[in-house]
């Protein structure tokens, strides 16, 4: 049987190089920060200038009409965030904005594909280390050419666990995000990392540097494309209290095996975020 989704991922790693040289040059400039939903949640002219080459591009190749689009800057100006069996590329332009505009080197290109709802591929081009990690569903994940495996520590007390504290600095979300890191770290774990993306932070669990990231308040367009990798790097991807994942509920758990994943779980306080496809309250 033909292979029908070969041609769209040799030309989503093209796309997400190619968007990556573009922020590398963005970033030699002055960058005009904006913010979104509060102060801390930055957004530059490369997000949205970078999304639409993106999306231009992939609607030039496949531009039959029949490809849906989910884009984090597209979201943010009003577009529905809805997923539906059709062909549907999931994207984060810019993932680690904040890492951009201070020049911290973590910076990623993160585009998914999803088709019938199953994520088929995910791409995610750290481009300041100048890494391309890819996978698709059933054939293994790469960094470059090279194939990445998971790491095999089962000894919690062996581990380094990766959580981010996003942008919510409510004194309710904050206070469990850093009670959760505390429980964490008393286990004891050999560390607490975070890169600042989370596209970046599934690639390090992918890759073995990492056992485990969860974070709460991620959206779909950060992680699709590092569920993907991981999966196939043979790792696990559940939601925070340990069920199904939920692409869209915002909360997710990526580890290299079941007894690091349920025994992070036990220390997660979560909190409620609204699901990336929660209707758009009317104005
Ligand atoms: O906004 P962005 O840089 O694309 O995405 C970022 C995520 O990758 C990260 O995990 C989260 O902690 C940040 O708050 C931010 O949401
Ligand atoms: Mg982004």
């Amino acid at each position: 049987m033909a292979d029908p989704w070969q041609s769209a991922y040799d030309f989503a790693v093209q796309v997400a190089r190619a968007a990556g040289a573009v922020i590398r040059k963005a970033g030699e400039d002055e960058i005009k920060v904006q913010t979104k939903s509060c102060a801390v949640d930055l957004v530059t002219q490369t997000d949205e200038r970078v999304e639409k080459i993106i999306i231009g591009s992939l609607k030039e190749q496949f531009g039959d009409g029949s490809h849906c689009f989910i884009g984090e800057e597209s979201v943010s100006n009003g577009q529905p965030c809805n997923l539906t069996d059709k062909p549907t590329w999931i994207i984060d332009p810019v993932d680690g904005t904040t890492n951009f505009v201070h020049g911290f080197p973590f910076v990623a290109v993160s585009i998914a594909f999803a088709v019938n709802k199953e994520l088929e591929f995910g791409v995610v081009y750290s481009c300041l280390e100048d890494k391309m990690y890819k996978a698709r569903k059933g054939m293994g994940a790469f960094c470059d050419d090279e194939q990445i495996q998971v790491s095999d520590v089962k000894d919690i007390n062996k581990s380094i666990i990766i959580s981010e504290h996003g942008t919510d600095r409510s004194i309710e979300k904050v206070t469990k995000i850093f009670s959760t890191m505390q429980k964490i770290l008393r286990i004891p774990v050999h560390g607490l990392r975070g890169s600042g993306t989370a596209a970046t932070n599934m690639c390090l669990v992918a890759s073995g540097a990492s056992e485990a990231f969860f974070e709460i308040g991620i959206h779909c367009w950060d992680i699709a494309a590092g569920v993907v990798i991981v999966r196939e790097a043979g790792g696990i991807i559940l939601d925070v209290d340990g069920g199904p994942f939920d692409l869209m509920s915002r909360r997710m758990m990526s580890a290299n095996n079941d007894i690091i994943a349920k025994r992070i779980i036990k220390e997660i306080e979560i909190f409620e975020v609204l699901r990336d496809d929660a209707p758009v309250p009317s104005k």
